[in-house]
Parts: structure tokens; C-alpha cells; sequence
């Protein structure tokens, strides 16, 4: 009776040996593309939220049913089904949280690259609050402003000159500049300088319209490209950046390793809720070499204390008051109690 039931009453749990690696690659609600080593894309769903992955995780996974998801091909080309059974460690995790929800953009990222213009312009609250989450994440910043050809950029380096001066690489370019006759030149340009930054893992975050697509297509190499943009026509009918999603440039053949770039939504409502107010000066660079001086008491707030180093760095010009500014009222919203 034992022994009927055994076989025919479901899958019996995944013997070790059957459990394969991947990446994933893109999410779809409760489903998740993941892409073995070999290039093939599995549509997984995860065993329980314990198992909750997010692009760029490197998991093990079971497969499940052979043969295309459904009539046609899953939404990012797969030919299998399976379910992930594990989901490995991770470097770190780059997310948001406010107070109804914890939002993750990515994992395993070795770079982050803040992708702004001179028009639209960008909101440095945004700014901010992107370069705190990835302080917190310690995961490496490079400051892209895009459309430089356009009349406002000179106020728009001048708006980043602080953040190169507390550290952060800041570059600057046009990679499809309005005037066609100049147009290769520039983007080339740009390109150039952004190649050797990009040998690991990159996550691209940046307002809508900066032109974070335009950096997209211009990097990767073609079949890459069609691959993704045919199977998602074929689905859905276009193509729009709603989801996270990691696009290979050059992956190290057989493996899961290489250069990657991650075209993701969500540079407004940036919510920062997972951090604790006091560690908030911290992630700011400005305001944490200032306070290295030494406030006079150690859990100065940098608002109102006699004997600040960081309001008396304000005061001498080297922090600005812009960014002093953001930094209180973003403790104010950390401080906030939750309303929900
Ligand atoms: N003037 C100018 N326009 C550019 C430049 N680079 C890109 N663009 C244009 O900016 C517009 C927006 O570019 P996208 O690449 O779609 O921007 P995006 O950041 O992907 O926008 P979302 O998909 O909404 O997040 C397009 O019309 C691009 O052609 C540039 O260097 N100069
Ligand atoms: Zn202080």
C-alpha cells in the first residue's frame, strides 16, 4: 500500500543529484526566468516565500516538465519548467522598503550605476536616497550624466560637483546626442570610458527618459538583444523596462560568471525604511568624513548639538547645504513613527 501510494501520489522530494545551477534573470510575479550555464532558460517557480529569489541570485533548481511553458515560449524564451529549491547565499542585496513593502532590485551586484541626464532633470532626494541604499549594500557607485550636448549642462555638473568631491566617479557624456552629425563621436566617447567599468555585475538605476534603454542597446552584443526582444514580442507585444531584468554582455563560456548589465524600474519612491536613523549619516560620505573630526557628544545627531563637526564643516562651506538639508529630512522620515 505504502509503496502504491509512493508512485502515484505525487513527486517524491528532489534527490541531490537531480537539483541543477542557475542564475536568474528576470522575475514574473511568482515566476522567476532562471539560465543554466549552458544558455537554456528554465521558467521556475519558488518552494515557499523562505525561497524568495531576485534577479541576479544563483540558485539550485528541479526540473519539472520538459518542452515550451504553455503554447509558446515563456516570456524570456524558455523551453523547460522547474522549481527552485534553494536559493545560494548572497554577496548583497540591493532593495528599497517603505512602510507597506520591501522591494528588491537585485542581487550579487558588483556595481551600481546611477544613470541621470540634464534633462529630465533629476531629482537629487532620488539621488540621494539611491546613493545611501547602495552605502548600505556596499556596492560600488558610478554617477552617469547623460545629455551633456543639451544647453543645461553646465548647471547640471554643477549640481554634481559635490558628490564628486565626497568621492563618488562621476561621469559625464552624450550617447545620443540631438545632432546626428556628432552623434558617433560622443557616444563612443561615453562608451569608451564606461567599458572598463563594466566586468562584473552592473545594476542600471536612473530616472525615466534618462536614457538608461538607449545605454542598453548600445552595449549589447546583437543576439542578445533579439533574443530577448523577439520572445517578448511574441508574448506581450513590446518591450518595456517594468521588470528587473539581467542582460548578459560577455559571460565567462560554461559558466554563470561575467559581465552583466541590470536594466531595472524604480528610481522614484526610493524608501530607505530598513535603515536606522542613526546609522543614516554613515552612508552619506560628505556628512560621515565630517563627523569623523568628532562631534563633541558620540550620538550627535548633526542637527542641533553644540559642537557638531558636521554642521561646523556646513559652516565652513565643505558639505553643502542642500545635501545637509536632505540628510534632516530623511532622518525625519526614518525617525517617523510607521503609520500603517
Ligand atoms: N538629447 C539627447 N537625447 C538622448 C541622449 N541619449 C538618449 N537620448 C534620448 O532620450 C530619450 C529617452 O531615452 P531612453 O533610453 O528611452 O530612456 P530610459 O531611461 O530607458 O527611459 P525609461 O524606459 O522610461 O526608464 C530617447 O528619445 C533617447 O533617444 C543624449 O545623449 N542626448
Ligand atoms: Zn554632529
Amino acid at each position: 500500500m505504502k509503496r502504491a501510494r509512493n508512485e502515484r501520489g505525487g513527486r517524491p522530494a528532489a534527490a541531490p543529484e537531480d537539483l541543477q545551477e542557475g542564475r536568474v534573470i528576470a522575475g514574473h510575479g511568482r515566476h522567476h526566468s532562471v539560465e543554466t550555464a549552458e544558455g537554456h532558460r528554465v521558467l521556475c517557480t519558488s518552494r515557499g516565500k523562505r525561497n524568495e529569489a531576485v534577479v541576479g541570485d544563483r540558485v539550485r533548481w528541479r526540473p519539472t516538465q520538459d518542452g515550451p511553458a504553455g503554447a509558446a515560449e515563456g516570456p524570456e524564451g524558455e523551453v523547460a519548467q522547474g522549481v527552485i529549491e534553494a536559493v545560494a547565499p548572497r554577496r548583497n542585496l540591493f532593495f528599497r522598503q517603505d512602510e507597506l513593502r520591501t522591494k528588491s532590485f537585485a542581487a550579487n551586484l558588483d556595481h551600481l550605476l546611477v544613470w541621470i541626464a540634464v534633462e529630465p532633470v533629476f531629482s537629487e532626494m532620488q539621488l540621494t536616497r539611491a546613493l545611501i541604499a547602495a552605502e548600505a549594500a556596499r556596492i560600488p557607485v558610478t554617477l552617469v550624466l547623460n545629455k551633456t550636448e543639451l544647453p543645461g549642462a553646465d548647471a547640471a555638473r554643477a549640481r554634481l560637483a559635490p558628490y564628486a568631491a565626497m568621492g563618488y566617479r562621476v561621469i559625464d557624456g552624450a550617447l545620443k546626442p540631438r545632432d546626428p552629425a556628432r552623434a558617433a563621436g560622443q557616444a563612443e566617447a561615453l562608451l569608451a570610458r564606461l567599458r572598463p567599468l563594466l566586468g562584473g555585475a552592473t545594476l542600471v538605476l536612473g530616472p525615466s527618459g534618462s536614457g538608461k534603454s538607449t545605454l542598453i542597446n548600445a552595449l549589447l552584443p546583437e543576439a542578445e538583444v533579439l533574443t530577448g526582444e523577439i520572445s517578448t514580442a511574441l508574448n506581450s507585444g513590446r518591450h518595456t523596462t517594468t521588470h528587473t531584468r539581467w542582460h548578459w554582455l560577455n559571460r565567462v563560456p560554461g559558466t554563470l560568471d561575467g559581465a552583466a548589465l541590470i536594466d531595472s524600474p524604480g528610481f522614484q519612491e526610493f524608501g530607505l525604511r530598513h535603515l536606522a536613523p542613526e546609522d543614516l549619516a554613515g552612508f552619506m560620505p560628505d556628512l560621515r568624513q565630517a563627523a569623523e573630526a568628532g562631534c563633541r557628544f558620540h550620538n550627535c545627531s548633526h542637527r542641533h548639538e553644540p559642537g557638531c563637526a558636521v554642521r561646523a564643516a556646513l559652516a565652513a562651506g565643505r558639505i553643502s547645504p542642500l545635501r545637509h538639508e536632505l540628510y534632516q529630512s530623511l532622518r525625519e522620515e526614518l525617525e517617523a513613527p510607521p503609520r500603517y
